[in-house]
């Protein structure tokens, strides 16, 4: 058994592809910035963390390179990800939080991946600082964070949208029943957003303006009243800056391959999961958690194709921070390691 007594001013970090969330016991998220490292790649050295570096994105010199050294929920790029995380540890630190110079951190990895990916992010963690590195399960920390009855004999199923990994998951007395996750989510939509308008108007949009595209008039089935939005971006033939108007309903169109992926990942685990389980899915509905579960209609499409209720959560995107660090102060409920959650020490 891990004591934890020494867990007050411990940490829960949602490391995620789009956005990493700290939080703290008693004080909530106290971090939330994209999760990017601006690196000069003459001297390789850090120029920004965060939001800052975010901003560079699309914008960079030849010598700053912008990137996201999680992909696909994993770790791309280990030394920019400790990097990273040593930056974001930091941050709560200087909010004067946190009194311990080592403090134990808890990090959401996706479900589905390896051991050795696994061990990548907890010393990710080790490295950035941390006395003792645990990993929880994503979808396992979201139902924690959505409040759902995980410790429960009772069935509760959440879908957690982030950016590059959507994960599926039944949850009952505390571990997962079944589950699946697919490096499918915001990151694709923005992607077929992308390459619908190439395809579609042969202009080319940065990375940045898809997701303000889908976020803004982005929506899984067509919206009642069609809306529009004024786009920027390069005229591929021209090769001149242009503007041009896009309609909902042909970003649902755009949407529409990625979204049905994320449908039958639901359907996939609903097929798998014990019939009383699934009564009780039945009762207390499918829980959306993640940014991408913010997207519009992608509730009510869900509950059409399962025929399950479909609720989102109250603050989706911190769901998993909230769970995280709710693990933390509660690692004496996890019985096991071969349960959701693991441990590394210094
Ligand atoms: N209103 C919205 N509509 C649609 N998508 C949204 C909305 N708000 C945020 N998103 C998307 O949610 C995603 C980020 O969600 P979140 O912060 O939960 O992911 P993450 O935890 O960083 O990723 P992962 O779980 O894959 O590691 C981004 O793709 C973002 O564009």
């Amino acid at each position: 058994m891990f004591g934890f007594e020494g867990f007050t001013k411990d940490l829960g970090i949602d490391l995620g592809t789009a956005n990493t969330l700290v939080y703290v016991k008693g004080k909530g998220i106290v971090v939330r910035e994209p999760s990017v490292v601006a690196i000069r790649t003459d001297t390789k050295t850090i120029e920004a963390v965060g939001e800052a570096a975010k901003k560079m994105i699309g914008r960079t010199p030849g010598n700053i390179r912008a990137i996201r050294p999680m992909k696909d929920g994993v770790i791309a790029d280990f030394e920019t990800t400790s990097t990273m995380i040593k930056y974001f540890i930091r941050q709560a630190q200087k909010q004067r939080l946190l009194f311990q110079r080592h403090p134990s951190v808890m990090v959401c990895v996706p479900s589905g991946i390896t051991a050795v990916e696994k061990r990548a992010v907890e010393d990710a963690t080790r490295q950035a600082g941390a006395r003792d590195a645990y990993t929880i399960e994503e979808p396992f920390a979201a139902a924690i964070g959505a409040d759902l009855p995980v410790w429960e004999p009772t069935g509760s199923m959440v879908v957690d949208i982030g950016g590059g990994t959507t994960e599926v998951a039944v949850i009952s007395l505390g571990g997962i029943v079944t589950s699946r996750s697919i490096r499918v989510a915001g990151d694709e939509m923005d992607e077929a957003i992308t390459q619908y308008i190439k395809r579609t108007y042969n202009l080319m949009i940065g990375e940045r303006t898809s997701e303000q595209i889908k976020m803004e008039i982005g929506s899984a089935l067509p919206m009642e009243t069609s809306a529009k939005l004024e786009i920027r971006g390069r005229d591929l033939v021209s090769g001149l800056p242009k503007t041009m108007s896009i309609s909902s309903d042909e970003i649902t169109e755009a949407l529409s391959d990625t979204v049905n992926s994320i449908v039958d990942a639901v359907k996939v685990t609903l097929e798998k999961c014990p019939p009383e389980l699934s009564a009780d899915i039945m009762d207390r509905g499918i829980v959306l958690t993640g940014g991408g579960g913010l997207l519009r209609n992608l509730d009510r499409l869900l509950a059409r194709e399962t025929g399950m209720p479909v609720l989102v959560a109250e603050n989706p995107l911190d769901c998993v921070a909230i769970g995280t660090g709710r693990a933390l102060e509660n690692i004496h409920l996890f019985k096991t390691r071969s349960g959701p959650t693991s441990k590394a020490r210094r």
